[in-house]
């Protein structure tokens, strides 16, 4: 599977945010992913629908919305509508997952289930052959920087297996800590989309950084 990077905009300079989506384009980052917070599901609140609308204006990228809200059932088709090329929501407060992920693929978006660090990955096997992605947390929601958790490599292994098996095409995402070292361990798992923050923000080269995080892991 091609390998993607998506570079989580929480880590950029929002003062400055025009010149950091510019910055992604010039790097080569593959999208830009959009964290959501509601002070409510997590403990920090960022940035919604008006912001994206800006952010849709500003670039071509494809966009990479990230809800970790309640209710995602009642905010989703607005996300789609402002702008969002694929939506990630989280389980863990899906009233009706299933719901959640038709209202998205009906506004032609990609659509994906967010798992936090301690839901397992059972949870999601019987929405798998609606899903574009599923998005692995490898950190708790909520802030960036934060140091990856080796004990999510087992359910991205248990989760590529399961797709392989079931024959279906299938991204997994990994969102937290992703940076030189753990990027290599979450491929080796079965991930393919890398989101990173701090890393590639904090790299005086981006498009390298970028580069080693995507690069295929040797045969
Ligand atoms: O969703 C989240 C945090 O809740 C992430 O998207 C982080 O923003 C990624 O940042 P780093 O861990 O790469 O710094
Ligand atoms: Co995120």
């Amino acid at each position: 599977m091609k390998n993607y990077v998506s570079a989580s905009v929480l880590s950029a300079d929002m003062l400055e945010l025009k010149k950091e989506i510019k910055k992604l384009e010039i790097s080569g980052i593959d999208m830009l992913h959009f964290d959501v917070m509601d002070g409510s599901f997590v403990d920090n609140i960022t940035f919604g629908l008006p912001v994206l609308q800006q952010v849709r204006k500003a670039t071509d990228m494809k966009l990479d919305v990230h809800l970790m809200i309640n209710d995602p059932l009642r905010y989703a088709s607005a996300f789609a509508d402002y702008g969002a090329d694929m939506i990630s929501f989280h389980i863990e407060s899906s009233s009706d997952t299933l719901a959640t992920i038709r209202k998205i693929k009906e506004k032609g978006v990609k659509a994906s289930v967010a798992l936090k660090p301690a839901t397992s990955a059972e949870e999601v096997f019987e929405f798998l052959p609606y899903l574009d992605m599923v998005l692995v947390m490898t950190v708790e929601p909520g802030f960036g920087g934060q140091d990856f958790l080796h004990g999510t490599l087992d359910k991205i292994s248990v989760l590529r297996k399961k797709i392989n098996e079931l024959g279906l095409d299938i991204d997994i995402e990994v969102d937290g800590g992703i940076n030189a070292e753990t990027s290599v361990l979450v491929k080796r798992a079965g991930a393919n989309v890398l989101v990173s923050g701090s890393y590639l923000f904090g790299a005086a080269d981006m498009a390298a950084a970028a580069d080693i995080i995507r690069e295929d892991l040797p045969c």
